[in-house]
């Protein structure tokens, strides 16, 4: 991997928990953090638009990316691939910016071997119900998928303890503030750090 300046995060969670709505939400007061854009084999939902949602591609394209060495982390999620680019992930970094990549558990596995020093952060939903209902009030999947991802969620949570951080999203705004005290905390430590480095530069230059 280049040298990066930006910090790492990984977000995940149980489909419908909430961690694009809160992401979303967090970027908007934060112009120094970018929100990785996956490749997927996943059909587009309406409202949903090529290379702002995601980079949709069909398998073809996936395997051949596969092939290449393109992504940093990829995984089959459901019925469908995603994948994270490496180039897009090295540059986002290098250019300063913290980097949010909202992945499932077994992207996050792979990513904290290439990159140990990303912070991760698991997001739950309050209830098994209240995240059902919030699939079902999201209105963009039939009943048969979200009952595989309710049926799927119970996997991805059991891997929280191997996350950095645990937001419950019960109340929005409350999950927010959460996640923002996440975010300052680590920019405060890297801050600190990186004056560390200096005066011990400018003690090593005098
Ligand atoms: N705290 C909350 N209370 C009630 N509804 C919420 C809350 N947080 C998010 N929602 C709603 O729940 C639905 C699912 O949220 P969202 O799409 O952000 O989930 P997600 O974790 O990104 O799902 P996926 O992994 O499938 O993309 C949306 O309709 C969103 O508006
Ligand atoms: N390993 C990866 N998982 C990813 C990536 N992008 C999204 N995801 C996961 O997929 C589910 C479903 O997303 P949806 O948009 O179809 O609802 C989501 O919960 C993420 O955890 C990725 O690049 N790599």
């Amino acid at each position: 991997m280049a040298i990066t300046t930006g910090t790492l995060y990984i977000v995940s969670a149980p489909s419908g928990a909430g961690k694009t709505s809160l992401v979303k939400a967090l970027i908007e007061s934060e112009a120094q953090i970018r929100v990785s854009v996956s490749h997927t084999t996943r059909a587009m939902r309406p409202g949903e638009v090529d290379g702002v949602n995601y980079h949709f591609v069909d398998h073809a394209q996936f395997n051949a990316m596969i092939e290449r060495g393109e992504f940093l982390e990829h995984a089959q999620v459901f019925d469908n691939f995603y994948g994270t680019s490496q180039k897009w992930v090295e540059q986002t970094l290098a250019e300063g910016f913290d980097l949010i990549l909202e992945i499932d558990w077994q992207g996050a596995q792979q990513v904290r071997k290439l990159m140990p020093q990303a912070k991760s952060i698991f997001i739950l939903p309050p209830t098994q119900e209240a995240l059902r209902h919030r699939l079902t009030n999201r209105g963009q999947d039939s009943g048969e998928i979200i009952e595989r991802r309710m049926r799927e969620a119970v996997s991805e949570m059991s891997h929280y303890v191997e996350y950095d951080y645990l937001v419950i999203n019960d109340d929005f705004n409350h999950a927010l503030s959460d996640l923002k005290a996440i975010f300052r905390s680590n920019q405060l430590a890297q801050a600190q750090q990186q004056q560390r480095h200096a005066g011990l530069l400018s003690e090593l230059l005098a």
